[in-house]
């Protein structure tokens, strides 16, 4: 025993000691995938890359760069194997980026088998406390905040439920969202936009608000209105006004009710959730179904009837209810997640049960009408960068009378070639206004001339009616027989 214990625990002691003071540095790794959780991207990691490239890429010599936006604009990250130096307070941080390749392709890729990229920070032991408690928190909100700064809003729409498990789980696909339409391109009456557009910008501010009354930061709205009045629009323009992501919810491809749930929780804050025609994705209500049957057997149109059962077949495939659908707007579930807007929009707002769009649920209905004075100016406007014109008032006169879309008299408005001016432009949608009224006209004659005719017929089927129950009579009493 020429080295006793004691004598061996002091020299192991000794020797960190030595390791310590030549080596007096913390590391921390941040790894892009965490262990419990593979598929999810770790925030940290992502929040950690973004502070990195827009604080060191300026020191950093080997950078990886990741075009955005159609090539506007160039995003640059570290490269791997890369260093950088930040300070923070006069502290030195070093952080490293890297990656472990596994040592064998696996057969499937999983990922666990694929590399596994991670930073490092690595800064004197001394600073460990300051580090750890105030210097991560900068990072990551500042990482945070980059991501807000620089975000491109997404569209996204549901994938349907067989997508989605495996490896590549996606709920939702995204496209990036570039809808041209806004507040001051929508056109409506001046009063009501304004209207809408207050209620928008209180409710993005009234976080605290919501908190106090107890309601989760939510809000519904139903817009309704023939079509090509604007509802689609009114949306882009809402996510272009809120900066909101869009989830465009597609309610056939949902399978059930807990599917419709999945869907809600994998939705982020700061979005609108989107079901457009609620009427149609659902069988609402018990009457509608009659109504659609009646309507198809006396349909003889075989393209139409085969659309139709094509659609009936989808809504076999989705077993959402509305009371499944209701849960999901104002469920305990619905209140994971704020500051999000629900929003439906129907062709036929007498369609939809009381309950789906009662306040509370929908808390403001929108309707989008045809085009009056206010609407058409604002197109005027627009599309012909006109103020006035003395036209203006034939038109005001016009609308009036007629009913006309808004993307009716957009579409007139919107000049074909180089040599239709304004008034030309002006004109052709007063003859389209005049067309319209004729064709107006012309259908309440022949409106009139059916009911008529209707009712001429059930007069007439009374009458028979009546006879028979003269024959029936006379039969009963033996006046009519065979003669004996
Ligand atoms: N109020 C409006 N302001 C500006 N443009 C409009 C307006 N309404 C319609 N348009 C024009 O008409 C087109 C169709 O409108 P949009 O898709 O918003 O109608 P919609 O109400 O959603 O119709 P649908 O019920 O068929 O879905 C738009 O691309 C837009 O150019
Ligand atoms: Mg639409």
């Amino acid at each position: 025993h020429l080295f006793p214990d004691q004598l061996r625990r002091d020299v192991r002691k000794y020797i960190n000691k030595v390791v310590s003071y030549v080596y007096p540095y913390v590391e921390i790794t941040f790894h892009e995938y965490q262990v419990d959780t593979w598929f999810e991207r770790s925030e940290a990691f992502a929040s950690i890359e973004r502070y990195l490239s827009a604080s060191s890429s300026k020191r950093a010599k080997r950078l990886k760069a990741n075009v955005v936006k159609d090539c506007e604009s160039v995003v640059l990250s570290m490269d791997e194997y890369e260093e950088v130096t930040d300070e923070f307070n006069g502290i030195q941080i070093w952080w490293t980026s890297s990656k472990k390749i596994p040592r064998q392709q696996a057969l499937f890729s999983y990922r666990g088998d694929e590399e596994k990229r991670f930073y490092r920070l690595t800064c004197r032991r001394e600073h460990r406390d300051i580090i750890t408690n105030v210097y991560l928190k900068h990072v990551l909100d500042e990482g945070k905040a980059i991501a807000v700064r620089t975000r491109q809003r997404k569209l996204y729409t549901n994938n349907k439920s067989e997508k989605w498990y495996g490896y590549k789980r996606t709920m939702w696909s995204h496209i990036i969202f570039e809808h041209p339409s806004t507040f001051d391109t929508l056109a409506m009456e001046p009063k009501k936009k304004k209207e809408i557009l207050n209620d928008l910008m209180m409710f993005s501010k009234s976080k605290d608000y919501y908190k106090k009354v107890g309601k989760s930061w939510k809000r519904g709205y139903l817009l309704y209105g023939p079509p090509g009045t604007g509802k689609s629009s009114m949306i882009a323009a809402m996510a272009n006004l809120l900066e909101y992501d869009i989830y465009d919810l597609e309610l056939a491809s949902v399978k059930d009710n807990t599917d419709l749930r999945k869907l809600l929780i994998e939705t982020s804050s700061k979005s609108i959730i989107v079901i457009e025609d609620i009427d149609c994705s659902l069988d609402l209500t018990g009457q509608r179904k009659e109504k659609k049957k009646e309507e198809s057997k006396e349909d003889k149109d075989p393209v139409k009837k085969k659309a139709e059962e094509e659609e009936d077949k989808k809504k076999k495939g989705s077993e959402v209810t509305l009371s499944g659908l209701l849960n999901f707007i104002d469920g305990l579930w619905s209140a994971c997640g704020s500051e999000r807007l629900i929003v439906f929009t129907t062709n036929f707002v007498e369609k939809l049960d009381p309950a789906l769009i009662r306040r509370g649920r929908m808390d403001k209905h929108i309707e989008m009408s045809y085009c009056c004075y206010g609407t058409f100016k604002v197109l005027a406007k627009n599309y012909l960068d006109l103020e006035s014109h003395e036209l203006f008032k034939t038109i005001s006169q016009m609308l009036l009378e007629t009913k006309i879309t808004p993307a009716d008299v957009a579409e007139n408005l919107m000049p074909k070639s180089d040599e239709e001016n304004a008034e030309i432009c002006l004109n052709k949608l007063i003859k389209s206004l005049e067309d319209a009224k004729e064709e107006a006209r012309l259908k309440a004659i022949e409106d009139a001339k059916i009911k008529a005719e209707e009712e001429a017929g059930q007069k007439k089927e009374e009458n028979g009616e009546k006879d028979q129950e003269n024959i029936g009579a006379k039969l009963a009493d033996g006046h009519v027989g065979v003669a004996a």
